[in-house]
Protein backbone atom coordinates (compact mmCIF):
# COMPACT_ATOMS: atom_id res chain seq x y z
CA UNK A 1 0.00 0.00 0.00
CA UNK A 2 0.95 3.71 -0.20
CA UNK A 3 3.44 4.92 2.00
CA UNK A 4 5.29 7.75 0.33
CA UNK A 5 2.87 11.18 -0.77
CA UNK A 6 2.64 11.43 -3.96
CA UNK A 7 2.64 15.92 -5.36
CA UNK A 8 -1.08 16.03 -7.02
CA UNK A 9 -2.46 18.77 -8.26
CA UNK A 10 -5.01 20.32 -5.89
CA UNK A 11 -8.80 18.91 -6.21
CA UNK A 12 -11.67 21.66 -8.17
CA UNK A 13 -14.37 23.17 -6.87
CA UNK A 14 -17.83 21.68 -8.26
CA UNK A 15 -20.50 23.60 -8.29
CA UNK A 16 -24.33 22.15 -8.98
CA UNK A 17 -26.60 24.98 -9.46
CA UNK A 18 -30.18 24.77 -10.06
CA UNK A 19 -29.69 21.93 -12.13
CA UNK A 20 -33.02 19.91 -14.35
CA UNK A 21 -32.09 16.98 -16.22
CA UNK A 22 -35.45 16.00 -18.60
CA UNK A 23 -34.96 12.60 -20.88
CA UNK A 24 -36.96 11.82 -23.64
CA UNK A 25 -38.75 8.52 -23.07
CA UNK A 26 -38.60 5.94 -25.74
CA UNK A 27 -42.21 6.35 -25.71
CA UNK A 28 -41.83 9.98 -26.83
CA UNK A 29 -42.65 11.86 -23.05
CA UNK A 30 -40.84 13.93 -21.50
CA UNK A 31 -39.01 12.46 -18.07
CA UNK A 32 -38.01 14.77 -15.46
CA UNK A 33 -35.03 12.90 -13.99
CA UNK A 34 -33.61 15.51 -11.29
CA UNK A 35 -35.04 19.06 -10.49
CA UNK A 36 -33.44 22.06 -9.32
CA UNK A 37 -30.44 20.18 -7.72
CA UNK A 38 -28.05 22.53 -5.66
CA UNK A 39 -25.10 21.75 -3.85
CA UNK A 40 -21.33 22.34 -4.05
CA UNK A 41 -18.05 19.94 -3.58
CA UNK A 42 -14.94 22.13 -2.10
CA UNK A 43 -11.76 21.75 -3.77
CA UNK A 44 -10.30 18.46 -2.13
CA UNK A 45 -13.37 17.61 -0.26
CA UNK A 46 -14.60 13.78 -0.24
CA UNK A 47 -18.76 14.06 -0.84
CA UNK A 48 -21.01 11.27 -1.05
CA UNK A 49 -24.32 11.29 -2.47
CA UNK A 50 -27.40 9.03 -1.35
CA UNK A 51 -30.78 8.68 -2.11
CA UNK A 52 -33.39 5.96 -3.42
CA UNK A 53 -32.80 4.09 -6.41
CA UNK A 54 -33.62 5.82 -9.22
CA UNK A 55 -33.35 9.51 -8.02
CA UNK A 56 -30.86 10.90 -10.21
CA UNK A 57 -27.38 10.01 -8.79
CA UNK A 58 -25.60 8.96 -11.54
CA UNK A 59 -27.75 11.27 -13.62
CA UNK A 60 -25.69 14.08 -11.43
CA UNK A 61 -22.51 12.38 -11.94
CA UNK A 62 -22.53 11.94 -15.68
CA UNK A 63 -23.58 16.12 -15.59
CA UNK A 64 -20.40 17.01 -13.49
CA UNK A 65 -18.17 14.48 -16.09
CA UNK A 66 -19.82 16.86 -19.05
CA UNK A 67 -20.94 13.21 -20.99
CA UNK A 68 -24.36 14.59 -20.72
CA UNK A 69 -25.68 18.13 -20.40
CA UNK A 70 -28.19 19.81 -17.97
CA UNK A 71 -31.69 20.50 -19.28
CA UNK A 72 -31.65 23.73 -16.93
CA UNK A 73 -29.11 25.35 -14.92
CA UNK A 74 -25.27 25.18 -14.98
CA UNK A 75 -22.56 22.51 -13.88
CA UNK A 76 -18.83 24.69 -13.01
CA UNK A 77 -16.02 22.91 -12.79
CA UNK A 78 -12.68 25.04 -11.12
CA UNK A 79 -15.13 28.19 -11.91
CA UNK A 80 -15.69 27.28 -15.40
CA UNK A 81 -18.65 25.96 -17.10
CA UNK A 82 -18.99 22.40 -17.82
CA UNK A 83 -19.12 22.39 -21.91
CA UNK A 84 -18.42 18.72 -23.00
CA UNK A 85 -15.79 15.93 -21.18
CA UNK A 86 -13.38 18.00 -19.20
CA UNK A 87 -9.78 17.99 -18.61
CA UNK A 88 -8.62 16.18 -15.27
CA UNK A 89 -11.19 14.11 -14.07
CA UNK A 90 -11.08 10.49 -13.53
CA UNK A 91 -13.96 7.77 -13.18
CA UNK A 92 -14.79 4.46 -11.26
CA UNK A 93 -17.82 2.53 -11.83
CA UNK A 94 -19.50 -0.42 -10.29
CA UNK A 95 -18.34 -2.25 -13.42
CA UNK A 96 -14.25 -2.54 -14.02
CA UNK A 97 -13.49 -0.80 -16.81
CA UNK A 98 -10.39 -2.30 -17.53
CA UNK A 99 -9.49 -3.61 -21.02
CA UNK A 100 -9.23 -7.33 -21.24
CA UNK A 101 -7.03 -7.66 -24.13
CA UNK A 102 -4.08 -6.09 -22.40
CA UNK A 103 -2.26 -6.55 -19.32
CA UNK A 104 -2.31 -5.25 -15.61
CA UNK A 105 0.34 -2.49 -16.65
CA UNK A 106 -0.92 -2.02 -19.93
CA UNK A 107 -4.48 -0.62 -18.40
CA UNK A 108 -2.71 1.82 -16.18
CA UNK A 109 -0.20 3.15 -18.25
CA UNK A 110 -3.16 3.81 -20.65
CA UNK A 111 -4.05 7.18 -19.41
CA UNK A 112 -0.64 9.04 -19.16
CA UNK A 113 -0.10 7.13 -22.61
CA UNK A 114 -3.51 8.81 -24.36
CA UNK A 115 -1.73 12.18 -22.91
CA UNK A 116 1.15 11.46 -24.90
CA UNK A 117 4.00 10.25 -22.19
CA UNK A 118 6.47 8.44 -23.85
CA UNK A 119 5.53 4.40 -23.78
CA UNK A 120 8.67 3.97 -20.81
CA UNK A 121 7.71 6.84 -18.84
CA UNK A 122 4.16 5.86 -18.83
CA UNK A 123 5.01 2.11 -17.97
CA UNK A 124 7.15 3.38 -15.15
CA UNK A 125 4.23 5.66 -13.82
CA UNK A 126 1.94 2.68 -13.77
CA UNK A 127 4.60 0.34 -12.54
CA UNK A 128 4.96 2.88 -9.32
CA UNK A 129 1.07 2.95 -9.34
CA UNK A 130 0.76 -0.89 -8.88
CA UNK A 131 2.95 -0.69 -5.72
CA UNK A 132 1.34 1.87 -4.57
CA UNK A 133 -2.13 0.21 -4.23
CA UNK A 134 -0.62 -3.22 -3.71
CA UNK A 135 -0.40 -4.75 -6.71
CA UNK A 136 3.65 -5.41 -7.26
CA UNK A 137 4.66 -8.58 -9.30
CA UNK A 138 1.24 -8.59 -11.31
CA UNK A 139 2.18 -6.35 -13.75
CA UNK A 140 2.11 -8.96 -16.58
CA UNK A 141 -0.77 -10.73 -15.76
CA UNK A 142 -4.48 -10.18 -17.92
CA UNK A 143 -7.52 -8.63 -15.72
CA UNK A 144 -9.21 -12.32 -15.99
CA UNK A 145 -6.07 -13.38 -13.98
CA UNK A 146 -7.16 -11.02 -11.00
CA UNK A 147 -9.45 -11.45 -8.37
CA UNK A 148 -12.79 -8.36 -7.88
CA UNK A 149 -10.46 -6.88 -5.76
CA UNK A 150 -7.22 -6.88 -7.29
CA UNK A 151 -9.41 -5.28 -10.71
CA UNK A 152 -10.50 -2.78 -8.42
CA UNK A 153 -6.75 -1.72 -7.20
CA UNK A 154 -6.13 -2.00 -11.06
CA UNK A 155 -8.75 0.81 -11.60
CA UNK A 156 -8.19 2.60 -8.68
CA UNK A 157 -4.50 3.25 -9.88
CA UNK A 158 -5.80 3.84 -13.85
CA UNK A 159 -7.93 6.73 -11.67
CA UNK A 160 -5.70 7.93 -9.90
CA UNK A 161 -2.24 7.87 -12.22
CA UNK A 162 -3.63 10.62 -14.38
CA UNK A 163 -3.36 12.91 -10.38
CA UNK A 164 -7.31 14.24 -11.45
CA UNK A 165 -8.36 17.42 -9.88
CA UNK A 166 -12.12 15.22 -9.84
CA UNK A 167 -12.88 11.69 -8.98
CA UNK A 168 -16.19 10.52 -9.86
CA UNK A 169 -16.75 7.41 -8.15
CA UNK A 170 -20.41 5.34 -8.98
CA UNK A 171 -21.24 2.42 -6.43
CA UNK A 172 -17.43 1.74 -6.70
CA UNK A 173 -17.24 -0.63 -4.26
CA UNK A 174 -21.16 -2.00 -4.98
CA UNK A 175 -19.96 -6.01 -5.92
CA UNK A 176 -17.76 -6.59 -3.70
CA UNK A 177 -18.07 -8.97 -0.96
CA UNK A 178 -18.11 -7.46 3.14
CA UNK A 179 -13.98 -7.41 3.90
CA UNK A 180 -12.81 -6.74 0.37
CA UNK A 181 -14.96 -3.46 0.15
CA UNK A 182 -13.78 -2.63 3.51
CA UNK A 183 -10.27 -3.30 2.64
CA UNK A 184 -10.74 -1.02 -0.64
CA UNK A 185 -12.34 1.61 1.28
CA UNK A 186 -9.15 2.34 3.94
CA UNK A 187 -6.51 1.56 0.26
CA UNK A 188 -8.82 4.49 -1.29
CA UNK A 189 -9.24 7.12 2.17
CA UNK A 190 -5.54 6.48 2.18
CA UNK A 191 -4.79 7.55 -1.05
CA UNK A 192 -7.12 10.69 -1.09
CA UNK A 193 -5.89 11.85 1.70
CA UNK A 194 -2.09 11.75 -0.15
CA UNK A 195 -3.42 13.23 -3.51
CA UNK A 196 -6.90 15.12 -2.46
CA UNK A 197 -8.53 15.37 -5.54
CA UNK A 198 -12.15 16.64 -5.01
CA UNK A 199 -14.11 13.69 -4.79
CA UNK A 200 -17.86 12.76 -6.27
CA UNK A 201 -19.19 9.54 -4.61
CA UNK A 202 -22.64 7.91 -5.30
CA UNK A 203 -23.29 4.92 -3.01
CA UNK A 204 -26.83 3.07 -1.32
CA UNK A 205 -24.36 2.33 1.82
CA UNK A 206 -24.56 4.78 4.12
CA UNK A 207 -22.08 3.85 6.37
CA UNK A 208 -19.89 3.79 3.37
CA UNK A 209 -21.14 7.57 2.60
CA UNK A 210 -20.30 8.65 6.47
CA UNK A 211 -17.36 6.85 6.86
CA UNK A 212 -15.20 8.28 4.10
CA UNK A 213 -16.73 11.30 3.30
CA UNK A 214 -16.38 14.62 4.24
CA UNK A 215 -20.09 15.63 3.08
CA UNK A 216 -23.29 13.59 2.42
CA UNK A 217 -25.97 15.10 0.29
CA UNK A 218 -28.90 13.38 0.84
CA UNK A 219 -31.44 13.41 -2.32
CA UNK A 220 -35.25 12.91 -2.14
CA UNK A 221 -36.66 10.31 -4.43
CA UNK A 222 -37.36 10.98 -7.90
CA UNK A 223 -36.93 13.36 -9.78
CA UNK A 224 -34.15 14.14 -7.21
CA UNK A 225 -33.29 17.10 -5.65
CA UNK A 226 -31.52 17.56 -2.77
CA UNK A 227 -32.90 16.99 0.61
CA UNK A 228 -30.45 17.59 2.89
CA UNK A 229 -26.19 18.04 3.55
CA UNK A 230 -24.44 16.66 6.30
CA UNK A 231 -21.35 17.94 7.34
CA UNK A 232 -19.42 14.83 8.47
CA UNK A 233 -16.73 16.26 11.36
CA UNK A 234 -15.60 13.06 12.03
CA UNK A 235 -11.46 13.41 12.31
CA UNK A 236 -8.98 12.77 9.91
CA UNK A 237 -7.08 10.61 9.40
CA UNK A 238 -10.26 8.24 10.09
CA UNK A 239 -8.14 5.18 10.57
CA UNK A 240 -9.68 1.86 9.56
CA UNK A 241 -13.33 2.27 8.35
CA UNK A 242 -14.34 -1.51 10.34
CA UNK A 243 -13.93 0.67 13.64
CA UNK A 244 -15.30 4.04 12.77
CA UNK A 245 -18.73 3.00 12.50
CA UNK A 246 -18.86 1.86 16.31
CA UNK A 247 -17.94 5.33 17.43
CA UNK A 248 -20.64 7.64 19.03
CA UNK A 249 -20.28 9.96 16.26
CA UNK A 250 -20.51 8.03 13.96
CA UNK A 251 -23.76 6.39 15.29
CA UNK A 252 -25.50 9.47 15.70
CA UNK A 253 -24.24 10.90 12.68
CA UNK A 254 -26.17 7.16 10.70
CA UNK A 255 -29.24 8.21 13.10
CA UNK A 256 -29.77 11.95 11.87
CA UNK A 257 -29.20 10.83 8.36
CA UNK A 258 -31.10 7.73 7.90
CA UNK A 259 -33.65 9.26 9.19
CA UNK A 260 -33.93 12.00 6.19
CA UNK A 261 -32.69 9.20 3.63
CA UNK A 262 -35.53 6.63 5.08
CA UNK A 263 -38.78 8.75 4.11
CA UNK A 264 -37.38 9.06 0.68
CA UNK A 265 -36.30 5.61 0.16
CA UNK A 266 -40.29 4.53 1.61
CA UNK A 267 -41.78 7.26 -0.60
CA UNK A 268 -39.66 5.37 -3.66
CA UNK A 269 -41.14 2.06 -2.50
CA UNK A 270 -44.57 3.04 -2.26
CA UNK A 271 -44.26 4.10 -5.50
CA UNK A 272 -42.65 1.18 -7.36
CA UNK A 273 -44.56 -0.89 -5.71
CA UNK A 274 -47.93 1.17 -6.20
CA UNK A 275 -48.56 1.50 -2.35
CA UNK A 276 -49.82 4.40 -1.21
CA UNK A 277 -47.07 6.81 -0.22
N1 LIG B 1 -31.01 8.28 -21.07
C1 LIG B 1 -32.13 8.19 -20.34
N2 LIG B 1 -33.34 8.23 -20.92
C2 LIG B 1 -34.48 8.17 -20.20
N3 LIG B 1 -34.50 8.06 -18.85
C3 LIG B 1 -33.31 8.01 -18.21
C4 LIG B 1 -32.07 8.06 -18.92
N4 LIG B 1 -31.06 7.99 -18.00
C5 LIG B 1 -31.65 7.85 -16.79
N5 LIG B 1 -33.00 7.89 -16.92
C6 LIG B 1 -33.99 7.81 -15.83
O1 LIG B 1 -33.67 8.83 -14.90
C7 LIG B 1 -33.91 8.37 -13.57
C8 LIG B 1 -32.63 8.55 -12.77
O2 LIG B 1 -31.69 7.59 -13.20
P1 LIG B 1 -30.27 7.46 -12.48
O3 LIG B 1 -29.57 6.30 -13.10
O4 LIG B 1 -29.59 8.77 -12.50
O5 LIG B 1 -30.71 7.10 -10.98
P2 LIG B 1 -29.82 6.58 -9.75
O6 LIG B 1 -30.23 7.39 -8.58
O7 LIG B 1 -28.38 6.62 -10.12
O8 LIG B 1 -30.35 5.10 -9.64
P3 LIG B 1 -29.72 3.79 -8.92
O9 LIG B 1 -29.55 4.17 -7.48
O10 LIG B 1 -30.78 2.74 -9.10
O11 LIG B 1 -28.45 3.49 -9.63
C9 LIG B 1 -34.36 6.93 -13.68
O12 LIG B 1 -35.76 6.88 -13.59
C10 LIG B 1 -33.90 6.50 -15.06
O13 LIG B 1 -34.75 5.52 -15.61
Amino acid sequence: MATQPVTGVPGARIEISGVTKRFLTPSGEVFTAIKDVDFEVEPGQFCAVVGPTGCGKSTTLSLVSGLDRPSEGEVRVAGRPVDGIAEGVSYMFQADALLPWKTVLGNVALGPSFRGVRRKEAETAARDWLRRVGLAGFEDRHPHQLSGGMRKRVGMAAALINEPRILLMDEPFGALDVQTKAIMQNELIGLWEQLRPSVLFITHDLEEAIALADRVVVMTSGPGSVKAVFDIDLPRPRGAIQDIRFQPEFLELHRQIWESLREEVERTYARTAGVAA
